[in-house]
């Protein structure tokens, strides 16, 4: 009964009637693992004409079905109607909202209207009513359904939202339904971008906690996210955002050939608190198990220089192009975040480490790519003036740089801290480690 999420009775009826007809028995609705990591739906017929018979099968397979706790009755839906190629509002209709029917699970849609409608709606609609949100769109929407979850949790709990120094978690969980160009947060979770995979693990609860960001300056809290990108990774999306005018598919792709004919390093500092890792046998199976051991205050350590990217994770990051992960240095709950740091190089070896990803091989193997396991980092950019700021494309007037926290570009001209909060949030899927490893789908590098 595990895999099963309905039960029908089943009729035949005249068509255009919606009630009545002649008994034939009972339909049971199964999640099926198809293959490497896609899960579909399929339906078993039991045929009996017993009126009696099937009412009694009937209500006690409901009863057990009742009984799964974490499987959602009622969800808030957010679609994002401009994601990618503008088919989240299809995928939804098509795809996900038949299902979700089928499971009798009640759903309140909003379809985003414009950029920080679910945020807003968020702050302020009824949250108790629903036993999840679920998010149809990309990265950057998911991002902001996170951030609208997690800072409503705070205003609930009567916490200042400028400075969170302790967040408390979210209240439910979040499920995402991949729409987007790159779904990064849905590949980390599902191993696959498939509408109908995500929304079986929405329909059958599996729940997953996962580690949060904080990205604050000295004086606000900025957002919660999942992971960041300072330097190339930003400047991309940043372009990529004033090219909004360009066919999707082409867009991103542009943004990035682009800024890597352009490739500029930024000088700044970055200091991190380092966090060890001990392995320890697990009695349970046998199996090595991470612990982590922060370290204290006095261990903040500094490096300064020119850096070609800097990455800071607290998630694996899977996507087509990197199947492994941009960070499979991390794991999604592990109370860590991986901070990659690549310093000033050639053009040639900075393309040889991006291809990288693409692959098995590892990428961080180069001499200028660095990588430690941290729980909080602060960058700070060393800020341009007079004709250098000038020339720089993807500086604004202020002079502020380019974020890409979570695949949305935010701007900030002063120190950035990232923290990593273990475990802050619930979405719906599962862990990394389970699934099988999927194939490179992408070679555009
Ligand atoms: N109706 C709307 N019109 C314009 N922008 C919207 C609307 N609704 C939401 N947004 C904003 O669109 C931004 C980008 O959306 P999303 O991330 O879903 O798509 P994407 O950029 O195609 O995918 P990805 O982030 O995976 O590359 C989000 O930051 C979201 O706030």
């Amino acid at each position: 009964m595990k895999d099963v999420f309905s039960v029908k009775l089943k009729r035949r009826r005249f068509a255009g009637r919606k009630k009545g007809g002649t008994l034939l028995g009972i339909t049971i609705f199964k999640c099926l693992n198809k293959e490497e990591n896609k899960l579909t739906d399929c339906a078993i017929h039991l045929h009996n004409l017993s009126e009696d018979h099937c009412q009694l099968w009937f209500r006690h397979l409901k009863e057990i079905l009742n009984g799964f706790q974490n499987r959602p009755k009622s969800l808030k839906v957010f679609v994002n109607p401009s994601s990618h190629k503008r088919e989240a509002t299809h995928i939804y209709y098509e795809k996900v909202a038949p299902l979700f029917k089928l499971a009798d699970i009640k759903t309140d849609v909003t379809v985003t209207e414009y950029e920080g409608h679910a945020l807003s709606l968020l702050k302020e609609c009824e949250l108790q009513v629903f036993d999840g949100v679920v998010c149809v769109g990309g990265d950057g929407s998911v991002s902001e359904v996170a951030h609208g979850l997690l800072l409503r949790a705070q205003m609930d709990a009567g916490k200042d939202t400028d400075y969170v120094s302790k967040p408390v978690r979210a209240p439910i969980p979040l499920g995402v339904v991949p729409a987007g160009t790159t779904n990064i947060l849905a590949h980390t979770l599902y191993g696959i971008k498939h509408a109908v995979t995500a929304t079986l693990h929405i329909i059958m609860g599996h729940i997953q906690a996962v580690d949060v960001c904080t990205f604050s300056t000295p004086s606000k809290l900025l957002r919660f996210g999942f992971s960041a990108m300072f330097g190339f990774g930003a400047r991309t999306l940043a372009l990529a955002e004033k090219l909004r005018w360009m066919p999707s598919s082409q867009r991103k792709d542009f943004a990035f050939i682009k800024t890597l004919a352009d490739l500029k390093p930024e000088e700044c500092e970055l200091s991190f608190l380092p966090l060890q890792i001990l392995q320890e046998d697990s009695h349970d199976d046998g199996k090595k198990k991470e612990r982590m051991k922060k370290g204290s205050k006095d261990q903040w350590q500094k490096i300064q220089g020119h850096f070609l990217n800097v990455s800071i994770m607290a998630i694996p990051c899977l996507c087509s192009m990197a199947p492994r992960g941009l960070a499979p240095n991390t794991r999604l709950n592990n109370g860590s975040m991986a901070l990659i740091v690549v310093q000033n190089t050639s053009r040639t070896e900075f393309i040889k480490h991006l291809k990288r990803y693409t692959s098995v091989k590892n990428q961080f193997n180069f001499p200028f790519v660095e990588t430690y396991t941290v729980r909080e980092v602060k960058v700070k950019p060393r800020l341009k003036s007079g004709p250098d700021a000038k020339e720089d494309v993807c500086l604004n007037a202020e002079g502020n740089y380019p974020w890409n926290i979570d695949g949305d570009l935010m701007k900030e001209a002063s120190e950035v801290h990232v923290r990593v909060h273990p475990q802050l949030i619930d979405l719906y899927g599962v862990n990394t480690d389970d699934l099988e490893s999927s194939q490179v789908t992408c070679n555009c590098i």
